[in-house]
């Protein structure tokens, strides 16, 4: 591992290995179903690999595709199925769904049981308030990242750039549960830069290419970047500027190799957590 780099795909490896092992021990197999609906070629990049290592850490795991065209109605029915099916232990609707397709409803249609997106209202309050519940893979990632960086989160002051309900209200969430001190800030937060440079532990998910500048960083500080930005030239850069802030960080993930391989090793996490939980 480079001195400073938080090497994501090699913590995801581990990770994917102990649930392999922990698979390997169960008298049933965890069962995992990933929906798509559409094209959005990103999205069968994410898909494929999520199957890909499930099977690889011995789950049973299927993606269902459904056209471009699918309904609400024929969404929430296959989801319906997928509740009632005992053989389903982890149901996940890949994101961005078609436009004619309201996403809140169909997250809410999924038994929490089995939500292991940790997306699901009932899930996200459990996380709220401190009880035991399905995390979402993002966020819950990023905390094996520092856990494995050994970066001291409790007491420490922690910014979390970015309020969304998958990755910004999440992550601040497990951050004060493992007790930092967490401050959320967004779009619209007076003077970004000053408030960042506050942050011992930094974690970007504001879906801005390069938007965190170098001098936003504080010496010394771990820096997380969520964002997956793909930039007309078919590059992908972070919410961070990389080279800038690895001169400032003590510890930093790269995009890609950084975040993004830990959310499909927490939705390997999720499922057997799922299964253990449902099936006793
Ligand atoms: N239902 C969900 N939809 C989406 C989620 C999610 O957690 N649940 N997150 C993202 C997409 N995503 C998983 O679904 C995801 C994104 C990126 C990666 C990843 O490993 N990225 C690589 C780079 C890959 C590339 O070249 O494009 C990396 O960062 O190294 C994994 C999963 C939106 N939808």
């Amino acid at each position: 591992m480079t001195p400073g780099i938080i090497d994501g795909k090699a913590v995801a490896a581990e990770l994917r290995a102990r649930i392999a092992a922990r698979v390997a021990t169960l008298p049933f197999t965890p069962g995992l179903r990933v929906v798509r609906v559409g094209h959005d070629p990103a999205s069968g990049v994410y898909v494929r690999n999520k199957d890909r290592a499930a099977q690889a850490a011995g789950l049973d795991s299927a993606t269902i595709q459904m056209p471009d065209t699918a309904t609400e109605a024929e969404l929430l029915a296959t989801v319906a199925a997928l509740n009632d099916d005992p053989a389903v232990d982890g149901i996940l609707v890949q994101l961005p769904l078609p436009p004619q397709i309201e996403a809140a409803k169909v997250l809410a249609a999924i038994d929490p049981a089995k939500d292991v997106d940790g997306f699901h209202a009932m899930n996200a309050g459990r996380l709220a308030t401190g009880q035991k519940g399905l995390v979402p893979c993002t966020p819950k990632g990023v905390m094996h990242l520092l856990a494995a960086a050994r970066t001291p989160v409790a007491g420490a002051r922690a910014v979390v750039l970015g309020r969304s309900n998958i990755v910004g209200k999440p992550m601040a969430a497990l951050l004060l549960a493992a007790d930092a001190t967490v401050t959320i800030v967004h779009s619209r937060t007076r003077d970004l830069a000053s408030e960042c440079r506050r942050a011992e532990i930094l974690v970007a998910a504001v879906g801005r290419p390069e938007m965190v500048k170098g001098d936003w960083i504080t010496e010394g500080a771990t820096v997380i970047d969520v964002g997956i930005n793909r930039l007309p030239n078919g590059g992908l850069v972070g919410d961070v500027d990389f080279a800038a802030a690895r001169q400032r960080a003590a510890a930093i993930t790269p995009v890609p190799g950084g975040v993004g391989p830990m959310t499909i090793a927490c939705l390997l996490e999720n499922t057997v957590e799922a299964a253990i939980a449902r099936r006793g």
